[in-house]
């Protein structure tokens, strides 16, 4: 059953605390990766998500048992593996789930796996996915839109990817950590969630040399032990509540945050006028009374600015007066959330991956989110109109942010998810 739609009362200031959520797209590929290992792993940090729930389906249909032991942590343990295929049920729900393909070739020799899904805003290839397992010596077959993919003996060598990719290096990490090869991997993405994966994989024995570099060396090493590790905080929902207060002008406090994760869209909030302070793990955000100036921002891998961040940012930049020029190479056709911020009174022209915006108020109106941040520039536009804004599509923002409507009020925002019996009484 789809999630009732949200009502937001916007047009006032938030204020306050708020506890940033663990980062999905570091926490997914960890929960994946534990399967490498026989003995049980102890996971703190896991956001309680829609996606995380779709991972661990997988992963038990894979062998993986977990018991949550608490709000955010979560014992995994598989002892061996019962299936090496990846359903596309499972598969079709999250892009993500791809990477189960690297895990099963290191843990088991072979996997069957559907094309990926998720946010579906335009082609998402995984050409390169394919392309460094083959040059490392996997025999990859495609038919019916599944990968069969299948190693006669460790994985060796070197892989240039052709493009940054956070998802492909991770498979290609994965897939090489056991057994007794050497693999290099050039051009490989640096993206927190990749470096997190490989502390996480290296804190359990294996030997990946290169963190945080676009050289990675891979040495396999006969098995995993099993281990504790705490997830890092995400660093995607952080900026969304980042932008949510410069589009309301406010000032709200964030915890839980990783400052050096946000440097790319903290810089952008302060050529705009917005006061950002760091002090270990929290952040200030202050807009109070702010006049903001527009600015031009183009997507890049980290620690370039996040298209994760584009839609949200393109969501505040559609209320401050001036034009705004916001590029999107990275995912040229994330633009879902154009058409229905042209409904709440937007004025934004695209051309490619380039959408030119010229701010001013924007007004309430009823709204559909057709993936996950689109959902959340929604949100963010709702919450600069004083009218009532229903957004439809909760199921997207359900997939990537906790409870976002309640730790939402929690600083202020008027925004409600009313039961399914209290919506078809108001229909
Ligand atoms: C679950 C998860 O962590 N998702 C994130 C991850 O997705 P994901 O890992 O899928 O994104 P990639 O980093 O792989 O994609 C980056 C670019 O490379 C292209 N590409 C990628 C692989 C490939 O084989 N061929 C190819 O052409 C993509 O189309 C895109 O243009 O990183 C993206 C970029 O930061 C984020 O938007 C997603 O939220
Ligand atoms: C697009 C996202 O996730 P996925 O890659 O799983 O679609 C996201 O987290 O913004």
């Amino acid at each position: 059953m789809q999630p009732t739609p949200l009502h937001i009362k916007g047009g006032r200031a938030l204020s306050g605390e708020i506890a940033v959520q663990p980062s999905k797209n570091a926490a997914l590929p960890i929960i994946v990766a534990s399967l490498l290992s026989s003995e049980p792993v102890t996971l703190h940090g896991v956001p309680r998500l829609s996606d995380v729930q779709t991972i661990l389906d997988l992963a038990q249909h894979i062998g993986t048992r977990h018991t949550w032991v608490g709000p955010h942590s979560l014992i995994l343990h598989t002892p061996e593996v019962l299936h090496t295929d990846a359903p596309y049920a499972l598969v079709s729900k999250m892009r993500a789930s791809f990477i189960i393909m690297g895990a099963l070739l290191a843990r088991a020799g072979a996997a069957t796996v559907s094309m990926p899904g998720g946010c579906a805003w335009g082609p998402r290839p995984v050409d390169q996915h394919v392309k460094a397992f083959r040059a490392l010596g996997v025999e990859v077959s495609e038919d019916g839109g599944n990968f069969d993919a299948r190693r006669a003996s460790s994985l060796n060598g070197r892989f240039v990817f052709e493009l940054l990719t956070v998802g492909g290096t991770q498979n290609a990490i994965l897939a090489a950590v056991l057994g007794d090869g050497t693999v290099t991997l050039e051009n490989a993405s640096i993206d927190t969630d990749v470096v997190d994966l490989i502390n996480f994989l290296n804190s359990l024995g294996a030997d990946i040399e290169g963190t945080g570099t676009n050289t990675l060396t891979i040495r396999g090493v006969p098995a995993l032990h099993g281990g504790e590790y705490t997830v890092i905080p995400d660093r995607i929902e952080a900026g969304t509540f980042m932008i949510a207060a410069a589009a309301t002008r406010s000032r709200i406090t964030l915890t839980n945050v990783r400052p050096d994760h946000l440097r790319a869209l903290s810089s952008k909030l302060m050529e705009m006028g917005v006061d950002i302070l760091e002090t270990d793990d929290r952040l200030v955000v202050d807009a109070e009374g702010r006049e903001l100036k527009p600015v031009n921002l183009t997507t890049q891998s980290f620690p370039g600015f996040p298209t994760d961040l584009q839609p949200q940012m393109s969501a505040l930049l559609a209320t401050v007066p001036g034009t705004s020029v916001v590029q999107d190479p990275v995912y040229p056709d994330r633009l879902t959330h154009v058409a229905e911020l042209h409904r709440m009174g937007a004025n934004i022209t695209v051309s490619g991956y380039t959408q030119v915006i010229q701010g001013g108020p924007l007004h309430a109106a009823p709204v559909k989110a057709a993936d996950l941040r689109a959902g959340a520039a929604l949100f963010i536009a709702a919450l600069t109109t004083p009218g009532e804004t229903v957004i439809d599509g909760v199921q997207y923002l359900n997939r990537g942010y906790e409870n976002l409507a309640e730790r939402l009020r929690s600083v202020g925002a008027n925004a409600v998810q009313p039961l399914p019996m209290l919506a078809s009484a108001m229909d």
